[in-house]
């Protein structure tokens, strides 16, 4: 059995190098860029007033000025500055070479053409041209685009940017005891859970998930399920991973050709978990307990996912205080369904007594997994422990 580190990286390396399309960026935010976007434009493009007053030249601070014109947002003034005089300004207007500073209204007194200036401000009120950004600044790839990035993108006059491809996954559930959600179980069935969640961490990590219809426990019907997948870049298998004689993704892996990259890992859940490519798709097979699925496709599958659109891989693991203590550990790394709560330095962790793989209602508590190394010693109330959270 591999380490989970080795595994991971082993999972990361089945990632086929990203492709690139362009869209629209109303349909950008939460994208990966993937080619630098380079901006047309100068923002502001003109120094440009910060506050609604006036604009004079700082030289003629002190003295009565003459309001000779008005500058709007989107209706410049064209006249020509001169001493003694100031022009009417609003928020956003192009300030007009010849003048340094924007009285914000409320420190002037106006008497028709004349303007005192009561109290000047320390500050000039005007944004400089460029200020902002300029021409042929870059945005570099390799990051989630967010709103503010999308509003950056607009403001260098970008109408559409180029970003990864979402990978397309297709998610396979298997077993004879497994029926759809809202279907009546009949003797020794059960609801197909896992297909969902696994679709649902692939779309939160970028992906377009496809469900696949559930595979039955024959080889043929999992052949069948694994043709359907073909175009996909990752298939994704949940369940018949381990030993028993109707566990059969395995064998049907590796009749179609599947270079397996690994099987076992030193993981508790998810020891059954399977790796590798067929004909060029990576698949991922996961083991069937709903709490060994979800952990592996949130430990694997997402940073593969993640991968596949170019972004560097990322552990997000941090530091918490046990609020108990913990038994030695086994020679698997443990990821303990856990809660955590604020702490005076590090928050506080509280693993839940329960810990079967089968417990879907205690990891839908869970806001985090507590790590343990392998052969991990006895651990007191108030160590430091690491953690990864869940969910979010
Ligand atoms: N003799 C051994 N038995 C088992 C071992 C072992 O090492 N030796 N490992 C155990 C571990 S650990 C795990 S994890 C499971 C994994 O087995 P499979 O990947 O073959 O999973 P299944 O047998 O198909 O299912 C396990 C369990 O999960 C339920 N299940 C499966 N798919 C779904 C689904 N889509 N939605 C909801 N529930 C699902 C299934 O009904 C079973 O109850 O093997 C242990 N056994
Ligand atoms: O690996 Mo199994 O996931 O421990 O239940």
């Amino acid at each position: 059995m591999i380490s989970v580190n080795e595994a991971l990286g082993r999972v990361l390396a089945l990632a086929n190098p990203p492709e690139g399309e362009s869209v629209a960026l109303d349909q950008a935010a939460g994208r990966v860029l993937h080619e630098a976007a380079i901006s047309r434009l100068t923002q502001p493009p003109f120094d440009s007033a910060a506050m609604d007053g006036y604009a004079y030249h700082h030289a003629d601070q002190g003295q009565p000025l003459r309001v000779i014109g008005e500058s709007a947002a989107g209706h410049p003034w064209t006249g020509t500055p001169a001493s003694g005089t100031a022009i009417r300004i609003f928020t956003g207007a192009a300030v007009p070479p010849g003048y340094d500073r924007v009285e914000m209204q409320e420190n002037t007194r106006r008497d028709g053409d004349m303007l005192t200036i009561t109290e000047p401000s320390a500050g000039a009120h005007i944004r400089s041209r460029g200020c902002d950004f300029s021409e042929g600044d870059r945005i570099e790839p390799g990051r989630v685009l967010s709103a503010a990035d999308i509003a950056l993108l607009a403001g260098m006059n970008l109408p559409q940017v180029t970003v990864a491809r979402r990978p397309k996954v297709a998610v396979l559930a298997g077993g004879d005891e497994l029926i759809r959600p809202g279907e009546n179980p009949a003797a020794g069935q059960i609801i197909c859970s896992n297909d969902l969640a696994v679709a649902a961490i692939a779309r939160a990590a970028g992906a377009e998930p496809e469900i696949l219809p559930i595979a039955r426990d024959t080889e043929d019907s999992i052949r069948e399920s694994f043709d359907r997948a073909k175009t996909s870049d990752l298939l994704v298998t949940i369940g018949g991973a381990s030993v028993g004689d109707h566990d059969l993704i395995g064998k049907v892996a590796s009749a179609l050709g599947m270079e397996r990259s690994f099987y076992k890992i030193a993981m508790r859940p998810g020891k059954p978990l399977m790796a590798g490519k067929i004909s060029g798709m990576a698949m991922l097979g996961l083991p069937g307990n709903p709490v060994s699925a979800i952990v592996c496709a949130t430990l694997f599958m997402r940073p593969l996912i993640q991968a596949m659109q170019g972004l560097p891989a990322q552990r997000p693991i941090r530091r918490a205080r046990l609020t108990h203590p913990l038994p030695p550990e086994g020679d698997r790394e443990h990821y303990l369904r856990a809660q955590l709560l604020p702490g005076d330095d590090l928050p506080a962790i509280t693993a839940f007594d329960r810990q079967d793989s089968s417990l879907l209602s205690v990891l839908s508590k869970a806001d985090a997994l507590l790590i343990r190394p392998p052969h991990d010693p006895a651990r007191k109330a108030g160590e430091i422990v690491e953690y990864m959270p869940l969910f979010h």
